[in-house]
């Protein structure tokens, strides 16, 4: 069969065996043999989404990342924190990779103004625990040609993520481009809730 491969985690269909309403969190560690860096996350996952952009951390065999977000007061760097670095100081996100292995712990928003400030991205195939939150939809899905996957097979991956239950995006979800504009129209003054 000639099937797409959107992530490994998530090919089999088998996407919503973990999901686990208690859970309050884990250690994302990354990929390194030795020397790990720990980061602990006291708090379940939210906005799980596949991410189809250059940017986000996925493993090698992937076509789109995983990827949620929890309030950043509830991450710390709890091992080898020396080993990581900022990716692009200049990002919106600034992805605080493990300069051995490379893998992404944490994405971090300074901007005070943004709308998503207050929240970190994790990658929750990181941790060894189970229960995170599911993925729900798949983002940036038309940046993955920028990634290097031929554009006749757009169609093709559209109809796969619908397959696996994830609603293809070519930005974010219709309720986090809400959330985007609820803030700016706040700001604008032209409403006030
Ligand atoms: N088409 C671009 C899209 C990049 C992009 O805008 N990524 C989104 C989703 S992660 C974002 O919010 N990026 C902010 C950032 O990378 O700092 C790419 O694939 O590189
Ligand atoms: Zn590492
Ligand atoms: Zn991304």
């Amino acid at each position: 069969m000639n099937q797409v491969s959107i992530h490994p985690l998530i090919d089999d269909g088998n996407n919503t065996a973990s999901e686990n309403h208690d859970f309050c969190g884990g250690v994302l560690q990354c990929l390194c043999t030795n020397n790990k860096v720990e980061v602990s996350v006291n708090s379940q996952s939210s906005h799980n989404h596949a991410c189809g952009c250059t940017k986000c951390w996925k493993p090698a065999d992937a076509t789109f990342s995983i990827i949620s977000v929890v309030p950043r007061d509830k991450v710390s760097i709890s091992k080898h924190q020396g080993k990581l670095h900022i990716v692009d100081e200049y990002a919106l996100i600034q992805r605080y990779a493990c300069r051995d292995c490379g893998v992404h712990m944490f994405g971090r928003i300074e901007n005070k103004s943004h709308p998503f400030y207050g929240l970190d991205f994790i990658h929750t195939e990181l941790s060894p625990q189970s229960g995170w939150s599911k993925v729900k939809f798949a983002a940036f899905v038309s940046s993955i040609i920028e990634g290097g996957t031929p554009p006749h097979k757009m169609s093709l991956i559209r109809n796969r993520l619908r397959e696996l239950g994830l609603e293809p995006y070519d930005c974010l979800s219709p309720e986090l481009m809400d959330v985007i504009s609820i803030h700016a129209a706040k700001k604008a003054g032209i409403i006030t809730e």
